[in-house]
Parts: structure tokens; sequence; C-alpha cells
């Protein structure tokens, strides 16, 4: 469960980003942010990777305060949660495999995983989740010869190594073509259905935030609008949520 309470960010610059967020998402639950750029989706979702701090509010995984844990405690949170990013956060020097042992870093260290020193088990993990999303094959290969969908399914890997319970994905779909985002979503939501996980992903293509979202949630300037599943959504609400 996730449990996002009064959320608020003002830049150093003085811009509020985010402005009174309430929000619960409950474990499995697949949820979509919507909205105009400059609403504050990214800055929510770095609140909740913890990459920034809020300037005052609240939020708990899985009941913990992200940002008041420390030290083995934060860890093992961080540990729960994969991030599918647009700046696909991957090492681009290194193979595909060692991309996806990183996911097990959190849980064994640095060194143990890796690719020289890792255990078999461990590489056999990191050979099953390239598997699942099909790309055992380029394991030895270099991460920055892939395409974009191929290196997003490297970021999906790596969170199942990673035993993710919650997935942020922020535009995970932006720098690719329509066919391959498509594959990309199909295969995130798969992935994110057949274990469980709990997903908050934020879309700009609203074809795909309709099929892939079971909760659709709209922002604008750092509010929340409108939170409902698909089909309770008229058209016009999407329109107003996109004029400028
Ligand atoms: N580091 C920063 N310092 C100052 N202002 C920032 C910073 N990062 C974002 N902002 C501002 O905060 C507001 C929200 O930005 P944010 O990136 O969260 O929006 P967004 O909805 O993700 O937009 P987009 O869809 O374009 O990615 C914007 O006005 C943006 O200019």
């Amino acid at each position: 469960m996730i449990q996002i309470s009064d959320l608020s960010k003002v830049y150093p610059d003085g811009t509020q980003a985010l402005n009174g967020v309430t929000l619960q998402v409950r474990q499995g639950e697949q949820l979509v942010l919507l909205g105009h750029n400059g609403c504050g989706k990214s800055t929510l979702m770095k609140c909740l990777t913890g990459l920034e701090k809020p300037s005052s509010g609240k939020i708990l995984l899985d009941q913990h305060d992200i940002h008041q844990l420390r030290g083995h405690k934060l860890r093992k949170v961080r540990q729960g949660v994969g991030c599918v990013f647009q700046q696909m956060n991957l090492v681009l020097d290194v193979s595909v495999l060692q991309n996806v042992l990183y996911g097990a870093m959190a849980k064994h260290g640095f060194w143990r995983v890796l690719n020289l020193t890792a255990s078999r088990t461990l590489r056999e993990q990191a050979l099953w989740a390239l598997e699942q999303v099909g790309l055992a094959e380029l394991a030895a290969r270099r991460t920055d010869m892939l395409s974009g969908g191929q290196q997003q399914r490297v970021a999906i890997a790596r969170m199942l190594m990673q035993q993710a319970k919650i997935v942020f994905a922020d535009e995970p779909v932006a720098s690719l073509d329509p066919k391959a985002g498509r594959e990309v979503m199909e295969l995130l939501q798969r992935i994110v259905v057949e274990h469980g996980m709990t997903l908050i992903c934020v879309l700009h293509q609203l074809d795909l935030a309709m099929q892939y979202g079971h909760r659709l949630v709209g922002m604008k300037k750092g509010k929340i609008v409108f939170d409902d599943t698909p089909d309770n959504l008229p058209a016009e609400t999407f329109q107003e949520l996109y004029h400028a």
C-alpha cells in the first residue's frame, strides 16, 4: 500500500510543483498519472522514489515513511521499489546481464552482483529475468548497443531481479515509436500482474493510459483534479486536463 498525505513541494526558486496531493494506492493496483507538462507528475515520482524531499506532507510505502528512514532500513524499503524511467537509469557501458544483476545490489551488496564474482544462482536468476522479457540471447551484449525498447525491457528485467513489490514508471515509453511503446507497456503490465506488483506510471498517451491503467489520476498545477477508472471518465475531462 502507498499512502501519500497532503504532499507539497516548493523548489528553492519558489516554484510550487505539488500542492496538497493525497492519494492511496492499494497493493496490486495499476495507476496511471496524467497531466499537462509541468503539472507536477515527475516531481511526485521523484518524491516517491526519494530523489526529491517534499516540503511538507508524508509518503508511506508499506507503512514506512521513506523520508524519515535512514541506512539499512531505508535500503530495505528501497529494495522493494523498482523504477522504469524515461532516462532509463541503466549503466550503458556494461553488459545487459550486468545491468540485471545490479537489481540484486540492495540485497547482496555491490561486490556480490558483479558479473565476474556473482554466484551461479544470482547469474541464473538474472538470465531467468532476461528470459521473461525475451532478451536472454542478448545477455552478453553491451547495453548501449540495444534499441530504446530493448533497454526498457532490460529495466523491467532488473526490476524482476530486484523482486520489486512497487514499480514507479515515469514516461517509460516516451522515447519509443508507437509499436515499441505498446510492446513495452504490454510487457510491463504482464509482469506487474503476474507478480502482483503495484504500479504507478506516468503516461502522456491517452490511448495507452486507457488501456493499461485500472485507475487514472489527473493532475493540474500540482493538484489532483480527477481520480477514477477509465470507463468513468468522459472525453471532456481529458480535453480539459490537456487544455493549455
Ligand atoms: N529542480 C527544479 N527547480 C525548480 N522548478 C522545478 C524543478 N523541477 C521541476 N520544476 C518545476 O516544477 C513544476 C512541475 O514540474 P514537473 O517536472 O514535476 O512536471 P511534469 O508534470 O512532470 O511535466 P512533464 O510532463 O513536462 O515532464 C514545473 O513548473 C517545473 O518547471
